[in-house]
């Protein structure tokens, strides 16, 4: 059953776990507590710290973020440059990458196996130390660079949903925390697309990061991989459309070139998740997209069905 847990108590969260991150280095935690792999979860900071941090800016204070960009009628390129440096185009996939300006702490969240030099060029180039990598999902239309980056970046744990089937070094439960330095991720469980889909929500719900849930004016296919029209009507409207209006949606997929929307716009405006649950199961079930171009590569390493298979590590 998916719980929404008040905004106040997950701002409270958020404080928390980034206190406790700046006092302990970075580790993704649960009720305070590392999650598996962890190395350490720190003492909770004191009530008159968290007061002097309790306001949206402070939250988003000192936040490096680097995302793909363009607009509707651009053409992205994996060209690497600055202007247009996390997109993979055969996929048409959206890398992000999340640091804290202080303690260069990065989180890294769906790479691609074939941007990985790409994606760590720009985190050399920024002087960041990348602790994260953290998969929204287990894709059927690429492979993941989580395993290549491990393999090149000491200390980088991946993290998936625990729901997944698949391994890494954190596997993620809903509400979970994933500090960068003064920053946190919180896990929501957004299942429907796939059984281990998660929406990354930054501690301020300034950001959220959909992947496959929700995507610009539409939503991930629910015709494969447990894929479930029903329950990804529940997750997008319990766990999504419960964030603020002007929470910045970002997806792990455009295929028109949109990079950016909010919760506020894809609540009135996505041509499918306005409609009744009904209407909306119709929709999925009528989609009639052909299959991703790289399934039978892919389909070899997801856990279809529901067999654990490392594609994370
Ligand atoms: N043509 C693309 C695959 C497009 C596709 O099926 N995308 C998925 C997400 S990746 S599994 C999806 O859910 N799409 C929803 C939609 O409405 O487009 C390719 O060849 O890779």
């Amino acid at each position: 059953m998916c719980v929404v847990r008040p905004a106040a108590l997950a701002l409270a969260s958020a404080l928390r776990q980034r206190a406790a991150a700046s006092v302990s280095g970075l580790a993704a935690t649960r009720g305070g507590r590392p999650l598996s792999g962890g190395d350490g979860g720190g003492s909770p900071p004191s009530p008159a710290g968290c007061r002097s941090l309790c306001s949206r800016m402070a939250l988003r204070e000192g936040l490096v973020f680097r995302q793909p960009s363009g607009g509707p009628s651009s053409r992205l390129k994996d060209t690497g440059s600055a202007r247009q440096p996390l997109y993979e185009s055969s996929s048409s996939t959206y890398t992000y990458l999340l640091a804290d300006s202080n303690s260069a702490e990065a989180v890294i969240i769906d790479p691609v196996l074939e941007t990985v030099e790409r994606d760590l060029m720009l985190v050399n180039q920024l002087g960041l130390t990348l602790k994260i990598a953290v998969n929204t999902h287990c894709h059927a239309d690429h492979i993941t660079g989580s395993g290549r980056l491990k393999r090149q970046v000491s200390g980088l744990r991946s993290a998936i949903s625990r729901l997944s089937g698949a391994s890494a070094d954190l596997l993620l439960d809903d509400g979970d925390s994933i500090p960068f330095g003064r920053h946190v991720l919180t896990v929501r469980e957004t299942p429907g697309h796939t059984d281990g889909c998660v929406t990354l929500v930054l501690g301020d719900q300034s950001l959220a990061f959909t992947g496959d849930a929700l995507l610009i004016r539409g939503c991930g296919r629910t015709d494969f991989q447990q894929g479930c029209a029903n329950r990804l009507y529940d997750s997008v409207h319990q766990k999504i459309f419960t964030l603020p209006d002007q929470c910045l949606v970002y997806p792990a997929h455009d295929y028109k070139g949109q990079t950016v929307s909010t919760v506020g716009e894809e609540r009135r405006f996505n041509p499918r998740l306005t409609r009744s649950r009904e209407e909306f199961i119709d929709i999925m079930n009528n989609l009639n997209l052909e299959k991703p171009a790289k399934i039978a590569l892919t389909a070899a390493v997801l856990p279809i069905p529901r067999v654990p298979v490392t594609i994370v590590n």
